[in-house]
Formats: C-alpha cells, sequence, structure tokens
C-alpha cells in the first residue's frame, strides 16, 4: 500500500476513476442489492423505550445491526460533529498530511485502517481519534483553530461512551446478563477505562461510483459501533441474509433523521457465543453528494479478556470462542482480517 504523499490522487477533483481504484465486478457484485423497499427491513428502536431490551435482543440476533433513537444525543452535536469533520477535510493535502497517521499508530489522517488489507484503494479518506483524550493530533494541523474541533470531538466521545454504555446493558440484559454479572466480566464496570476510536470518513464524489468502493466489506472489531452517517445522503449497506434462510443481499440503511446506527462488533459476537452476530458492511460512493460519517468503536478495557460469558453456557451450551483482549485480537487480525473469528474458535467437543 502506498504510503499517503503530496503528489497522491485528489479524489475530490477526479474526472475519472484510476486503476489503483477500479475494483473488480466479481468484488463489487458478490452479492446483488436488495430493491428499493424489497427484503427484511432494518428495525428502528427507541433504546429510552421499556420494550427496548427485547427487540434489541432480536435485531442483534438476526441483522447484527439496528437504528437507535431516543439515544439522547443532541441533534446540534451531530450537526456539529459534520461540520468540524467537513472542515477538516476541505483542508489543502499538505496541511492534512502534516497529521498523517504514524505507523504504528492508530490516532491521524490517512486512508481507511482497512486499506492494509486489500490490492485496490478506497475512495475516502479518514481521520482517526483513538481515546478521547488524545485529541492533540488534531493540533498539528490547526496550530490556531484546532480548539473548537478538539472541544467538538470530546464531547462527542463523551456523550458517545454514556450511549454505548447503556446500549451494552441493554445488549447485556438481552442475553440475559444483568449490570453485576456483567460486572463480574469486567464489563460494564470498567468503563471508564474502556478503549475507543472515533473514526470520521469522508467520502468525496465520485465520478464512476459503479467501480469504486468507498469502504470495502467488513465488520468491525470491537463491542459495538456508534454510526453516525451524512443526511440525505446513502452509502452504508449490510450484509443481510433475509429471513435468517432466504437469499443473502446487500441492503441499504439511509440516514434516518436523528437515528443513529449501531453495529454488533466481533467482540460483541465472541462474548454472546455466537448469540449476536457481528454485521458484515460496506460503504458505497455517489456521483452527486459529498459524504461523510463517524464510527465510535467502544471494545473493553486493554487488558480485560473478553469470553464467552459464562452465564451462557448454563444451559448446556459450549463456549464457541477462547478468551482474548481486545489488541490480542486485533493483532490477530491483522495477520487473517475476515478469518480472525475463526482461529480463536476452540475445537468442538
Ligand atoms: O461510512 C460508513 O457508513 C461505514 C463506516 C465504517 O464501516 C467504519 O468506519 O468502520
Ligand atoms: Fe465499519
Amino acid at each position: 500500500m502506498p504510503a499517503l504523499s503530496l503528489d497522491h490522487f485528489d479524489l475530490y477533483s477526479a474526472h475519472h476513476v484510476p486503476e489503483s481504484y477500479t475494483w473488480p465486478s466479481s468484488y463489487l457484485h458478490d452479492h446483488p442489492s436488495a430493491g428499493e423497499g424489497g427484503g427484511d427491513s432494518i428495525p428502528i428502536i427507541d433504546i429510552s423505550s421499556p420494550t427496548a431490551v427485547s427487540l434489541i435482543g432480536a435485531a442483534c440476533r438476526s441483522f447484527g445491526v439496528f437504528y437507535a433513537t431516543g439515544h439522547g444525543v443532541p441533534v446540534d452535536l451531530l450537526d456539529d460533529v459534520e461540520y468540524q469533520a467537513r472542515r477538516l477535510f476541505a483542508l489543502p493535502l499538505h496541511q492534512k498530511l502534516d497529521t498523517a497517521r504514524r505507523p504504528g499508530f492508530i490516532s491521524g489522517y490517512g486512508r481507511p485502517p482497512l486499506s492494509a488489507f486489500f490490492p485496490k484503494l478506497m475512495w475516502s479518506e479518514g481521520f482517526t481519534i483513538a481515546g478521547g483524550h488524545r485529541l492533540d493530533v488534531a493540533g498539528d494541523i490547526w496550530p490556531l483553530e484546532q480548539s473548537v474541533f478538539c472541544d467538538v470531538m470530546k464531547k462527542y466521545n463523551k456523550k458517545m461512551k454514556e450511549v454505548a454504555g447503556k446500549l451494552l446493558n441493554l445488549m447485556l440484559l438481552s442475553l440475559g446478563i444483568d449490570e453485576e454479572e456483567a460486572g463480574r466480566a469486567g464489563l460494564i464496570k470498567d468503563l471508564q477505562q474502556a478503549m475507543e476510536v472515533l473514526q470520521l470518513n469522508s467520502y468525496p464524489t465520485c465520478p464512476e461510483p459503479e467501480k469504486a468502493i468507498g469502504m470495502a466489506a467488513h465488520t468491525d472489531s470491537g463491542l459495538l459501533t456508534i454510526l453516525y452517517q451524512s443526511r440525505g445522503v446513502n452509502g452504508l449497506q449490510i450484509l443481510h441474509k433475509e429471513g435468517g434462510l432466504g437469499p443473502t443481499r446487500w441492503v441499504t440503511l439511509p440516514p434516518l433523521p436523528g437515528a443513529l446506527v449501531i453495529h454488533v462488533g466481533d467482540l460483541l459476537q465472541i462474548l454472546s457465543n455466537d448469540q449476536f452476530k457481528s454485521v458484515r458492511h460496506r460503504a458505497v460512493v455517489s456521483q452527486a453528494e459529498h459524504r461523510l460519517s463517524a464510527a465510535y468503536i467502544i471494545g473493553p478495557p486493554e487488558h480485560v479478556k473478553m469470553g464467552p460469558i459464562s452465564k451462557l453456557m448454563q444451559s448446556g451450551q459450549n463456549p464457541i470462542y477462547r478468551s482474548v483482549t481486545w489488541p490480542e485480537y486485533l493483532e490477530i487480525r491483522a495477520q487473517l482480517f475476515d478469518k480472525a473469528l475463526e482461529l480463536i474458535k476452540l475445537p468442538i467437543k
């Protein structure tokens, strides 16, 4: 993967899609897309409602994704995040490169972190903020103006952590695990120490969207992801087997006003012993609109091992996975990408 440099192809003024950004049609069309209005619809769940636990449980089992409303994140804050992210990506490339992600580091500006796994380039750029407190990377680009950007992102991280804690609690309750049991598994109690990553994604308009991909298909590695997407621009798609048995299709999740998209990540699949499925998703690009998204990914504290929760084994199930910390899991993913979950499966008894 060539490093980003000043002679890097400028996606924002492109009139064609170069070979290095052209993906094989067999990859882009590995599954048909669900037609408008066709197929199962993604649940929209008011997470402040008393019915949230059972609805979330059902959604995590059958889709691995749902829309959350009633989350309490002010629309103004979401607008501020979008505005600040747009300002950041609108800076000249040389300025953004000043804050480029350095080898071995997570935070900073650059190609989508997934790029390492693919021979072709994706039609997007990103800015990663690992741990809300480590916002100093932004200081490199905006010596004078970074404080507004940092204030907004810090505020957003804080709010996201609160929502993630609430969601995790509801998800665990839907598995029959209460707060005390979750605490014993090192989860809810340690949320203050939880590791978190905020990934800002920018998908410039693309002159030939049918040839390119904004973000290639993947699952998220953490416990859960809270995704904000620009209003009015489609891009996010999930892979879904209709009715659990029917055909597998790419289903578009249009942005719904005020709603956030919640993804089950690989660690939650491990924790739930496969009751919840981490959702495979991707982002397609548009010829007409420049789309942004902000993915907040939360995982356990650095040293906490995640394995299937023991209470789930009481009904005679065997644990499917061995326990791993998030960094250990990321290490395995760095080698095996899509096959990482397979590698940590225990031998069948
Ligand atoms: O932009 C999107 O809709 C998806 C982003 C995403 O999957 C990610 O950042 O992990
Ligand atoms: Fe993702």
